[in-house]
């Protein structure tokens, strides 16, 4: 074997991790969003993310594409320190990570085609024979090559999510994160989507992130859960170890209960007094 590649092996296998949080915190004002939180996503694998509303899932996403920057603690994305690098270096990883966020919505004027052609034509030169080829492929790889012509006011909403995803692979990138991609789908388009991001997952060689609240769809696809609640970390591993985790914290976000140690309320002073006191706000 020759240096360099007993210096690959020993890459491919320290390479693992493909993100690595440590010691992360981040306040929104007095707010404590995330407070020490350790997290290792394993390349390869469907990472879920989850947690009661509000609980900093898009948040977390925003720190790792580097939109957001931590008070403390470090996010390293396949090795490079992400809130260390330079701008023109984290748009160069930023390439690497294609995102289906909730908002992320089709351009209204641009057809179906031209959506997933945007980021190609952007960020390279390709000639247009080789960008069509690549484009119908994205498209054939969510089942809808034969939608290329439609207009987005003209898609179904699941299917505007599916091209929403084949312009988020469009580039080819390494790591997928998806914000709340089932919201809004009724269960067929639903269960569609479930399929389609395990399949692109196993099929393209990527790495998926899926922040979600759906809690059995989820379950059904992920290889890892992370269970998220004010601010921690409060259980981790495979679904099957989170369906068996009796914690109440656990439980009541698993099982949806309204009543449980995460409060339905907003902090805030008592009612009583919040009502009597003698301000307009
Ligand atoms: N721009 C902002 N300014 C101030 N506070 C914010 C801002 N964005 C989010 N927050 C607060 O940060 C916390 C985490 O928000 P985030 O959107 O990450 O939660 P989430 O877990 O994704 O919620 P949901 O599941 O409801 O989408 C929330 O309490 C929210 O009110």
């Amino acid at each position: 074997m020759t240096e360099n590649a007993s210096a690959g092996d020993l890459r491919s296998q320290s390479d693992d991790i493909i993100v690595k949080i440590r010691g992360l915190s981040f306040r929104r004002g007095r707010l404590v969003v995330f407070d020490q939180v350790d997290m290792d996503i394993r390349r390869g694998e469907v990472t879920a993310v989850m947690g009661p509303s509000g609980t900093g899932k898009t948040t977390l996403l925003k720190l790792i594409t580097g939109q957001l920057r931590p008070d403390a603690g470090t996010i390293e994305v396949d090795g490079e320190s992400v809130h260390a690098l330079e701008r023109s270096a984290l748009y160069r990883l930023r390439r690497r990570m294609g995102m289906l966020f909730q908002s992320g919505a089709l351009l209204t004027d641009l057809s179906v085609f031209d959506n997933v052609a945007y980021p190609l034509r952007e960020h390279t030169n390709l000639p247009p024979s080789m960008l069509r080829k690549l484009v119908l492929l994205k498209l054939e790889a969510v089942g809808l090559r034969g939608a290329r012509d439609l207009m987005p006011n003209e898609l179904s909403g699941g299917m505007a999510r599916r091209v929403a995803l084949a312009r988020a692979i469009a580039l080819d990138p390494d790591l997928v994160l998806y914000d709340e991609p089932f919201t809004g789908q009724d269960p067929i388009s639903k269960g569609m989507l479930v399929t389609l991001i395990r399949h692109l997952n196993d099929a393209v060689g990527l790495t998926s992130i899926l922040v979600s609240h759906d809690v059995a769809e989820t379950a059904q696809i992920a290889d890892q859960m992370y269970v998220i609640s004010h601010g921690e970390v409060i259980a981790q591993g495979p679904p099957a170890a989170i369906a068996a985790d009796g914690s109440a914290w656990v439980r009541q976000f698993m099982d949806g209960l309204p009543d449980g140690p995460v409060h339905f309320h907003y902090e805030a002073p008592a009612l009583v007094d919040d009502l009597l006191a003698r301000r307009v706000r």
